[in-house]
This record gives structure tokens, C-alpha cells and sequence, in this order.
């Protein structure tokens, strides 16, 4: 089949990094073509030379056969491709039609013409099948909404390359749904997508081959899916055999650490009760909005509480804020851990260190050594990919990123209870093992650990017990020998109604 995108012996470097070395690869029209690799291996980078937001320091694009280099984004848009960021581009406070035709509005006598704008957008949308109404402010409009957006974008500028970087990570199983029918429609409409996401399930239903980077190379190029199997993409990205990456072990359970009875909230108004016992691993599992988010956020005072109570081991204690939490040996780590945690234009070693740094000196002096011991360590456990510990953390890939802040919450001292919410988003699967390791090795110390996942897999390979939620209340409760993906997803779907909607 004839080339329709081409990439020839791409290099780029930044300092201390070669990110990508003499990447070579073509993609004919109409197909998926799905781009994997660990964190750091290259891929958004990739994707923003595509973008014209980097420049290679050599090597050649083609589309269509012509060379391109593109030197800007409007350069890149101009030549039919669309890149889709992992941080969404969008300005929050402009309509959805405006933010899609930002630059070229219709006007009438030098004044925009809002009329035919909306009807512009509005029939483009419907053509597509995104049902959004181009009058809508994006603020107002989920995640997932603001996804579909920013990819019929692609529509507007009838792009013929799309690139989308893990456009999923934050939407639910029914938005993906929408999602995966949209590029099926692009694909048929002969434009070339790339597809970048740590996800397998996901690249084996929509690609049509896959390219796999490794520490910024090509190591395999395939044509087509079938007959790959997961393993061998694993094996691939991470250059190593994983044979079972939850690697979950039998572990001795002490007596109850954390209890909650009855706790509620005007975000979770439904009461809530359950116990955690020292060293064990309770998942939480549920679809997106069942309430778990609310509950930890409730257990750890970010929100109020307005009904119930909380006993550390046997004890109550009075938590009405994240401080009084902390001092209680209860930490949140949050789902939103970019937004909520990196500290920009600060080393990696800072952002580790920022929260633990008060143990190690009360008096107020920083501890250099320990705190270069700490970041070293982390780096090291969970293989973080940076040239050193003194890297601003800005300069790090998405997934790397997500590492460190992790680290910094696994840093804290003194904790009985840990809750950690989707600690594995946007991670790959080499890396995921290794955070796994971390969180049993806290479980043997005896910390109880409250894991927050919607992946089915995750919560089933790593819990010792899990607990349902669904329309803000607990709904089932299943020891490990029980565990079932029917039983849990039975119990985590409000409606046989939905059930079909999110099967389709
Ligand atoms: N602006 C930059 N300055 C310095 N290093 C950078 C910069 N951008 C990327 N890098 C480095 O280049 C390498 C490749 O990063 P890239 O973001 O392409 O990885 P990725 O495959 O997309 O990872 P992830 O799965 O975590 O998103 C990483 O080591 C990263 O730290």
C-alpha cells in the first residue's frame, strides 16, 4: 500500500536525553496505527514534532509524498494534521463553536457572524456524531465532552493525519465507547490516525497494526494485530519477560486499622461504613461517579464531613481537615495527581521531597543528603526516566511525572492508612509492577492500603478485599477467592439499562 505518512530517520535530543534516535516508519491511508511504549520511550514527542512543536534536529516528514517541516502549530494544521494533546488545549471560557473556529470566525460587515458560527460547528458536530451544543461554554462540558471536542477539531480542519495521545486516560467505559466509534468513522474517511495509549485492550480493538518504541527507538513495526498477543507487545516495550505483573502474595492481617461508620457528606449524602485492617489492601471499585472519589475525599477532610464517625485503630479521631488527616496517619494521594501536585520549574529531588521534608528536619533545616537519598530511591524503585534527580520535573514525560509525585506521597512518614486513587493512570506496564512492589511492601509493614481504580484488572490483582460502589453508596464486598469480573461489574452498574448502554 502506498505511504501516506512517512517518518524517516527522526532523531531529537535534549539535554542529558536522546528522546528519539533515527526513527524511521510509514503509514498508508486509513488506518489506526497505534504507538507504545514505557514512559519516556519517545512517544509524545513524537507526536509534537507531527504537531510543529518541537523541531527533529534531523530526519524528514512526509505526507502525501511531500516534506514537510513544520515550524508551528498553525504550520502543522495548515498541512491537514491535528494533534490532540494528553493536556487538553481548549479555553474553558469561550464557546465550543468558537474554541473549534478560533482564528477563522465567519463575519458579516467586520462583525463575527455568531449565527451562521453555530450552524457552522453545529452541522460539522452532527455529521461526526458528537452530541454537544456548540453554544456551551467548554467549562461546563465533562472530560470527556472537551475529548470529542478537541478530536472534531480534526473534523473542522478536515485534517488527513490525526494524532491523539492517550485520549482516554480520563474517561469512563461508555465516553471511550463514543470515542472509539469516532475514529472508526475517521478511519473509513481514509485519514491516518496515530494512537498513543498504555492501554492493550484498547490499541487490540481499534488499530488496524502498532509501532513500539523503546529509549526513544523503533524495536518493532507491525503491519497488522493479528496474531499478536499481548506478551509479546509487553515483551517488546519493556525488553524484558513480565510474567505476572500484579504479583500478589499472601500476607498477614492485623487487627482493624481504619473504621468508618455512617460518614456523609453533601457530595456523598448516602452513609457510608466499612473497616480496613492493618496490612491489608482494600480495593474500591466502580464506574465513573459511583462515589469513591467523594468517600476518600470525606476520609481525608479535603470535603466535609456532616454525619458519622472515624476510629484509628479503636480510637476515634477528629478529622475536619488534610492536615488533621496527615497528623492522623491517613494520606490521600489524588486521582488529578498533575493538577493537584507538580511543582513546576522544580527539580525532581523537590518534588519528592516537598511534603516528607518536615520529618527530617523539625528544626526547620533542610536535609540535603537524606533528601538525595530519598529521591534516589524512588527513582530507582520505580524507575523513573530522568537524566538525574536535579531535572525540572516539567521536562519529564507525562507518565514519569505521575512517578514522581507518587513518590512523593509513598515518601510520607508516619502513615497507617494510605489511600490512593487510580495510582496507575497514564503508567506503563513495566512500571505498574513496580508500584505494585511498593504498595506490598508498605502492606508487610503493616499500613493499610485503600486503592481507588476503575480498571477491573487492577483492583482484582492487587486487592486482599474489594468494595463496590455504585450511585454513591457501597454496594458489595468480595474476599480475593470471590472475586469475579461479573459479580464486581454486576455490582458496580446502576441498571441493566446502563449495563447495555455501556456494552454497545
Ligand atoms: N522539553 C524537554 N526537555 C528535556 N527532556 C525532555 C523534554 N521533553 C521530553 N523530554 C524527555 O524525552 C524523553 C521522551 O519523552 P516523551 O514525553 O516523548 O515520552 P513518552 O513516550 O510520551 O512517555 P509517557 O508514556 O510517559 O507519556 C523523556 O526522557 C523525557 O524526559
Amino acid at each position: 500500500m502506498t505511504p501516506f505518512l512517512e517518518f524517516t530517520n527522526i532523531s531529537k535530543s535534549f539535554p542529558g536525553v536522546r528522546a528519539l534516535k533515527e526513527l524511521s516508519f510509514s503509514v498508508p491511508a486509513g488506518r489506526v496505527i497505534g504507538l507504545l511504549g514505557e514512559n519516556g520511550a519517545g512517544k509524545s514527542t513524537l507526536i509534537k514534532i507531527l504537531g510543529g512543536d518541537y523541531q527533529p534536529d534531523t530526519g524528514e516528514i512526509r505526507i502525501a509524498g511531500q516534506a514537510r517541516r513544520f515550524t508551528s502549530t498553525r504550520a502543522s494544521l495548515g498541512a491537514g494534521v491535528t494533534v490532540v494533546h494528553q493536556e487538553l488545549q481548549l479555553v474553558p471560557e469561550l464557546t465550543v463553536a468558537e474554541n473549534l473556529m478560533l482564528g477563522r470566525f465567519p463575519s458579516r460587515a467586520g462583525v463575527v457572524d455568531f449565527r451562521k458560527l453555530f450552524e457552522q460547528v453545529g452541522a460539522v458536530l452532527k455529521d461526526i456524531g458528537v452530541e454537544v451544543d456548540p453554544r456551551v461554554k467548554v467549562s461546563e462540558l465533562s472530560i470527556g465532552t472537551r475529548q470529542m471536542v478537541e478530536i472534531a477539531k480534526a473534523a473542522i480542519f478536515d485534517a488527513s493525519v490525526i494524532a491523539l495521545d492517550e485520549p482516554t486516560s480520563s474517561l469512563s467505559a461508555h465516553e471511550s465507547e463514543v470515542l472509539f466509534r469516532l475514529v472508526d468513522r475517521l478511519r473509513k474517511a481514509g485519514k491516518v490516525i496515530l494512537y498513543v495509549s498504555h492501554r492493550l485492550d484498547e490499541l487490540f480493538r481499534l488499530c488496524d497494526g502498532c509501532v513500539v518504541l523503546r529509549d526513544g527507538r523503533l524495536v518493532a513495526h507491525h503491519e497488522t494485530m493479528e496474531g499478536l498477543t499481548r506478551e509479546v507487545l509487553v515483551r517488546e516495550m519493556v525488553g524484558r519477560e513480565i510474567q505476572d505483573i500484579w504479583g500478589w502474595r499472601p500476607r498477614k492481617l492485623g487487627d482493624v486499622r481504619l473504621s468508618a461508620s455512617g460518614v456523609r457528606g453533601s457530595r456523598l449524602p448516602i452513609p457510608a461504613s466499612f473497616q480496613v485492617r492493618a496490612g491489608e489492601i482494600l480495593g474500591f471499585f466502580g464506574l465513573v461517579g459511583a462515589g469513591r472519589s467523594e468517600l476518600s475525599r470525606l476520609l481525608y477532610g479535603a470535603d466535609r464531613r456532616h454525619a458519622g464517625e472515624l476510629r484509628m485503630d479503636g480510637q476515634p479521631v477528629h478529622v475536619r481537615n488534610p492536615r488533621q488527616a496527615v497528623r492522623a496517619g491517613l494520606v490521600l494521594c489524588p486521582e488529578d495527581r498533575k493538577a493537584d501536585g507538580i511543582l513546576q520549574g522544580r527539580s525532581v529531588e523537590e518534588n519528592v521531597n516537598v511534603s516528607c521534608r518536615r520529618h527530617f528536619s523539625p528544626l526547620g533545616f533542610i536535609n540535603p543528603g537524606r533528601e538525595a537519598r530519598m529521591a534516589e530511591d524512588y527513582i530507582k524503585r520505580l524507575g523513573v526516566r530522568t537524566p538525574s534527580r536535579f531535572q525540572d520535573i516539567v521536562n519529564l514525560s507525562g507518565g514519569n511525572q505521575q512517578k514522581v509525585i507518587l513518590s512523593r506521597w509513598l515518601a510520607e512518614q508516619g502513615i497507617k492508612v494510605f489511600i490512593v486513587d487510580e495510582p496507575t493512570r497514564g503508567i506503563d506496564v513495566g512500571a505498574k509492577s513496580d508500584i505494585y512492589e511498593v504498595l506490598y511492601g508498605l502492606a508487610e509493614l503493616g499500613i493499610s492500603i485503600i486503592v481507588i481504580s476503575s480498571e477491573l484488572p487492577e483492583v482484582m490483582g492487587i486487592s486482599d478485599r474489594i468494595l463496590v460502589m455504585c450511585g454513591g453508596r457501597i454496594t458489595a464486598e468480595f474476599d480475593r477467592p470471590d472475586f469475579s469480573e461479573e459479580k464486581l461489574l454486576a455490582a458496580a452498574l446502576p441498571d441493566r439499562s446502563v449495563a447495555q448502554e455501556d456494552s454497545k
